[in-house]
């Protein structure tokens, strides 16, 4: 397995002697170009899962494994992608999409041909001289998107990446990310809290559920894409994950005798 969470908890504790269980005994197998969706309300323990498996916390027991290596820190092969971009505001979109190249230690020439490709990739050629601030949300996130493409890692972590955007930027990023998903198959685990975006996006859903914070359910998205967000199958996949949250009383069976 590619990438394997055994049990993983995550517990904080205060000094009057209580705790918050983040996360409670996580179980997961993720396969190489899986595209995976964590879905939940706010406080089940998306972020706390992303950041086991970035390697930016550490469970308190259990483990996070990939490649079969057991998970200690950050790693140039997984990169994560914020809300709120991450850029350098004194950069242009050149330098902000270098900057990860830097860290990689490649020479200047060849960064800025990685750098030109992954700009053009993301289709912001015309703005590689921009400034963050001249951009909007939408093309500030694909900038985010190439620096992060353009280091070449296996898995990109995606932690509410659009949940800043208005829904028809939303819709046009996530058509965008499910191409560049497709075009360079990396493994992606996306955290979300919009049920639609999960199932346009998902090979499978994982629906999280707070206090403490688990895994309640997986559920599979077998269409084929690119997805139709208003054709009845999508509907119907989208139906049951309304039942599993309970914001849906019963769900249409798949077939009628
Ligand atoms: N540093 C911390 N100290 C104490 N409790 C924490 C800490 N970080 C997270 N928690 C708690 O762990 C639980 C899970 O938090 P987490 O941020 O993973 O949830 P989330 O599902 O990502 O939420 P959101 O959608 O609001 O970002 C919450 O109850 C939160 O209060």
């Amino acid at each position: 397995m590619f990438i394997s969470v055994s049990d993983a908890s995550r517990e904080y504790f205060f000094k009057d002697k209580g705790k918050t269980t983040a996360l409670h005994k996580v179980n997961l197998e993720i396969e190489k170009g899986e595209f995976i969706c964590l879905l939940g309300p706010s406080g089940c323990g998306k972020s706390t899962l992303l950041n086991l498996i970035a390697g930016f916390d550490k469970p308190t027991s259990g483990q996070v494994s990939i490649n079969g290596e057991v998970v200690l820190k950050p790693s140039e092969d997984r990169i994560t992608i914020f809300q709120n971009y991450g850029l350098l505001p004194w950069r242009n979109v050149l330098r902000n999409v270098e900057l990860g190249l830097e860290a990689k230690k490649i020479p200047k020439k060849e960064r800025r041909r990685i750098a030109e490709e992954y700009i053009e990739l993301v289709g912001l050629s015309a703005y590689k001289n921009h400034y963050p601030a001249q951009l909007s949300g939408g093309m500030q996130q694909r900038v985010a998107l190439a620096r992060a493409l353009a280091v070449d890692p296996d898995i990109l972590l995606m932690d509410e990446p659009f949940g800043a955007l208005d829904a028809m930027t939303r819709m046009s990023m996530q058509d965008e990310i499910e191409r560049l998903w497709q075009e360079k198959k990396k493994t992606i685990i996306f955290v979300t809290h919009d049920i639609e975006e999960a199932v346009f996006l998902a090979d499978w859903i994982v629906i999280m559920t707070p206090s403490p914070g688990r895994i309640k359910s997986i559920i599979k998205v077998p269409l084929a894409r690119k997805r139709d967000r208003t054709g009845v199958d999508f509907f119907k996949i989208r139906d049951k994950v309304f039942a599993e949250f309970g914001l849906k009383d019963t769900v249409e069976p798949d077939y009628y005798l």
